[in-house]
C-alpha cells in the first residue's frame, strides 16, 4: 500500500490556483525533495498533505486513510514540521513534547516512553529541562523534527527544516533527518538544491502550482543533457588553443592539465580533440560529459514553460 498519494489535489486563495491537479503516489520510505521557486506551492502542498489547510478540489490518502474522510486517524501517520514552528517558549524540551504527545493522541501510558525515545534520537536529553526561549536554533529545530516524530508517523513533512541554521547545526540536522527517513517516508522542502541533492533519492518540481517531475534524483540531473566536457591531458596545450577550436563556447581550467569546456558541437570538438592530441602530443588522457549541477536541471526545467 502507498505510503502518500494526493489526486487532483487542487487549491486556490481568492482567485488564483496555488495548485493545480498535483497527482503523486509514494509507496516507500526514504527522502524525498520537494523543490520550486518562490511562490511555486511548496507550502500550499504540504499544509495540505498534513491537513492544515483544506484543498479545494482533490483528495490526500495517507496510508491508505482518506485525509478528508478521518482525518484524526489519518493525522496519527503524519508528522509535520512547519516552516515557523509553533513553540511554546516558556515550556521546558520536556515538557513540550509531553504536550505534543498528547496532541498526537500517544496512548497515555506510552507517552513517557515517547519522549523518551524522541530525547535520544534527537541527541536533546541533556536539555531536557531548559526552557525553549533558551535553546540555540539548532536546538530549537531538533526539538520540533522531535514533536513531528513523537508518535512514530509513518510520513514527516518537513518545510525547509534547515532554513536559517547555522553549517555545524545544517550538518547535524541533515544527519537527523537521514535518519528519520529510514524509518519514514520523509518529504521535505529546501531551496538549498545541493541539499536536496545530497539527502534525496527522488525529486517532485512543481512550478507555479503545477507538477513537473517526479522521480529519481538520477533521472533528474539527467533531463537535461550536459553541455560540458571535462578533459584531461598529461602534456596539456596552452588554454588558448583549447578555446579556439570549432564549436567550444568556453573553456575554464580545472586544476593543471584539466579543463572544462562549454560545447555548442560535440561531434565536431571530440574529433579535433583526438586529432590535435595525436599530432601535437597533448596526450589526452580523459574525455566526459560533465554531468548537471541541479541548479541547471533546476533553472532549465523552469525556465521551459
Ligand atoms: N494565505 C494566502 N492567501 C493568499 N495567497 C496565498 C496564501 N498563501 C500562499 N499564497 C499564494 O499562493 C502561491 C503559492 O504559495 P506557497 O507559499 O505555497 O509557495 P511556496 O512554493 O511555498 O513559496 P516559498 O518558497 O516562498 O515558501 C503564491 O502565489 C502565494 O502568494
Amino acid at each position: 500500500m502507498s505510503i502518500l498519494i494526493t489526486e487532483n489535489l487542487s487549491h486556490k486563495y481568492g482567485a488564483g490556483w496555488a495548485i493545480r491537479d498535483i497527482n503523486i503516489d509514494i509507496p516507500q520510505k526514504g527522502a524525498y525533495g520537494l523543490l520550486g521557486a518562490n511562490g511555486a506551492g511548496k507550502s500550499t502542498l504540504m499544509n495540505i498533505i498534513c491537513g492544515a489547510l483544506k484543498p479545494t478540489d482533490g483528495r490526500v490518502i495517507v496510508n491508505g486513510i482518506d485525509l478528508r474522510k478521518e482525518p484524526q486517524r489519518a493525522k496519527t501517520s503524519i508528522g509535520f514540521l512547519p516552516q515557523i514552528l509553533p513553540l511554546y517558549l516558556d515550556l521546558s524540551v520536556e515538557e513540550y513534547l509531553r504536550y505534543t504527545a498528547s496532541l498526537r493522541l500517544v496512548d497515555k501510558k506510552n507517552i513517557d516512553r515517547a519522549v523518551e525515545e524522541v530525547l535520544e534520537r534527537c541527541q536533546i536529553t541533556h536539555f531536557r529541562r531548559r526552557l525553549l526561549k533558551n535553546l540555540s536554533g539548532g536546538y530549537r529545530q531538533r526539538v520540533g523534527i522531535a514533536q513531528a516524530i513523537i508518535h512514530k508517523p509513518l510520513l514527516v513533512v518537513m518545510d525547509e527544516p534547515t532554513n536559517g541554521l547555522d553549517p555545524n547545526q545544517l550538518i547535524e540536522t541533515r544527519r537527523l533527518i537521514q535518519e528519520v527517513a529510514e524509518q519514514s517516508l520523509v518529504l521535505l522542502s529546501s531551496h538549498i538544491l545541493t541539499e536536496i541533492g545530497q539527502l534525496c533519492q527522488e525529486i517532485i518540481l512543481i512550478d507555479k502550482g503545477e507538477l513537473l517531475f517526479s522521480d529519481s534524483a538520477s533521472a533528474f540531473q539527467q533531463q537535461v543533457q550536459s553541455t560540458y566536457l571535462q578533459v584531461i591531458f598529461d602534456n596539456p596545450p596552452p588554454i588558448e588553443q583549447l578555446s579556439q577550436l570549432v564549436g567550444v563556447n568556453a573553456v575554464d581550467m580545472e586544476s593543471k592539465g584539466s579543463y572544462r569546456i562549454s560545447y555548442d558541437n560535440l561531434d565536431m570538438l571530440t574529433q579535433q580533440l583526438l586529432e590535435l592530441s595525436i599530432q601535437k602530443g597533448w596526450k589526452l588522457k580523459t574525455i566526459r560529459p560533465v554531468e548537471n549541477s541541479m541548479d541547471e536541471v533546476f533553472k532549465e526545467l523552469t525556465n521551459k514553460r
